[in-house]
C-alpha cells in the first residue's frame, strides 16, 4: 500500500491570545486549543470535504498541512513530508487555494503570474506554455488572462487562483472556501473543472468548506472538526444514517388511495390529489426502499417513485448538536 498522502496523527496546534484585563495595562493570557489532537489519514487520489463550524479549526489544520504553521504537538505529513521543514520541496507536490485570500500578484496579469510561478515550479518552457493554455481554456481564462488581478471580479479572480495553484499539475490539491461569495454559474464551472482534473490527472483533494453543494459535487468521504477535534470521518450518506436523517418516498399511485398511515417503518407526511400521490418519510436505519414498496404494493398499484434525500445542511448541523450534547454530558 502507498503511503498516505495526507497522515495527522494527535496533531494540537495552540495559538497564546492576550486581551486587556481592563486593570492597568495588564493583558490577561489564554491559550486557544484551535486544532486540538487530531488524527486522520487521507490516501492517494482521495477527495475528502473538510467541514466544521465557523472557528472549529479548520483553516489552522490546513496552515499546518502547508507548513505555514507549525504543530504545537503532534506530526502532520503532507506528501510524505514534514511541512515546516521541507516548505520548499512541498510547494512542488502541493496547491493551496485559500478562497478569502489572493495568492497572486495583485499588480500584474494572470498570464504573467503563471509565468512567474512556471519558474519558481521550474517548468520546462514547453511544458508551461503547454499547460498554461489547457487551464486558460478549461477555466475560460482567455477574456481576463492580460488583465492585473486587482481589476478581476471575483469570480475570475478565484478562477485565476486555481489556476495557478494547478499549474505545476500537484498531486494534491487543498482548497480552503473556494467556492466563497461566487455564483451559482461561478461555482458549477469550477466544480466541472475541478471534476475534470481529478478524472484527468488523479489530484487528490482536501476541501474546506461550508457549501454543501461542492461537498456533494465534488467528494466521497467527509471529516467534521469541532472545536479542534475529529467529529466525524466517514461518507454523507453515513452521517445523516447516524444522526437519524429521514428520507423521503414520494409515490404516484394508479389511482385514488386511502391514507398509508399504517406501512411500518415509515410517517405519513402528506397526501394530494385524491390520495393517488403520497409522501411517506422513513429511517434508513429502520427500514429500506424496497420493503416500503413491497408494503405499499399490497394496498395499492405504484406508477411511479421518487426518493427526496436529506438536507445536507440539516444533517450537518445535526450532528453538531449532537457533538455538543455529548461533550455537555461529559
Ligand atoms: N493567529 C491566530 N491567533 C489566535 N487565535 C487564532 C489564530 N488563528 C486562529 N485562531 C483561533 O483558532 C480557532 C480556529 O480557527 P480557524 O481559523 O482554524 O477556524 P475555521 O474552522 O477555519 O473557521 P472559519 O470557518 O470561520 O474559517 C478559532 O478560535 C480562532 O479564533
Amino acid at each position: 500500500m502507498t503511503d498516505p498522502i495526507i497522515d495527522v496523527r494527535e496533531l494540537r496546534r495552540e495559538f497564546v491570545v492576550h486581551t486587556p484585563s481592563g486593570k492597568w495595562l495588564r493583558r490577561n493570557r489564554t491559550t486557544v486549543n484551535a486544532v486540538d489532537g487530531l488524527t486522520f489519514d487521507i490516501p492517494r487520489g482521495a477527495a475528502v470535504g473538510y467541514l466544521g463550524a465557523n472557528g472549529a479549526g479548520k483553516s489552522t489544520t490546513i496552515k499546518v498541512l502547508c507548513g505555514i504553521l507549525a504543530p504545537t504537538s503532534g506530526t502532520a505529513r503532507t506528501c510524505g513530508m514534514e511541512p515546516v521543514r521541507h516548505r520548499k520541496r512541498l510547494a512542488r507536490q502541493l496547491g493551496v487555494v485559500f478562497g478569502q485570500r489572493s495568492q497572486l500578484w495583485w499588480d500584474l496579469p494572470l498570464r504573467e503570474s503563471f509565468r512567474v510561478l512556471g519558474a519558481i515550479h521550474r517548468l520546462a518552457p514547453a511544458t508551461l506554455q503547454r499547460r498554461t493554455e489547457e487551464l486558460i481554456d478549461r477555466l475560460d481564462l482567455g477574456e481576463f488572462v492580460s488583465t492585473p488581478v486587482r481589476q478581476l471580479s471575483l469570480g475570475q479572480r478565484i478562477r485565476g487562483e486555481v489556476a495557478a495553484a494547478l499549474l505545476h499539475s500537484p498531486p494534491l490539491l487543498i482548497l480552503d472556501e473556494p467556492t466563497i461569495g461566487l455564483d451559482v454559474l461561478s461555482k458549477e464551472r469550477l466544480r466541472v473543472f475541478l471534476t475534470e482534473q481529478r478524472q484527468l490527472h488523479g489530484t487528490s483533494l482536501l476541501l474546506a468548506t461550508h457549501d454543501m453543494g461542492d461537498v456533494q459535487r465534488l467528494t466521497e468521504r467527509i471529516l467534521i472538526v469541532d472545536h479542534g477535534k475529529l467529529a466525524y470521518d466517514g461518507t454523507l450518506t453515513g452521517l445523516a444514517e447516524r444522526v437519524g436523517a429521514e428520507r423521503v418516498m414520494v409515490l404516484q399511485l394508479a389511482g385514488p388511495t386511502r391514507p398509508l398511515d399504517d406501512i411500518p417503518g415509515t410517517r405519513l407526511l402528506d397526501v394530494e390529489s385524491g390520495g393517488s400521490k403520497q409522501r411517506l418519510s422513513f429511517v434508513p436505519t429502520d427500514t429500506t426502499a424496497a420493503r416500503i414498496l413491497e408494503l405499499v404494493g399490497r394496498h395499492a398499484q405504484v406508477n411511479d417513485l421518487t426518493l427526496e434525500e436529506p438536507d445536507i445542511d440539516d444533517v450537518v448541523r445535526r450532528n453538531y448538536l449532537r457533538s455538543a450534547e455529548e461533550s455537555m454530558r461529559g
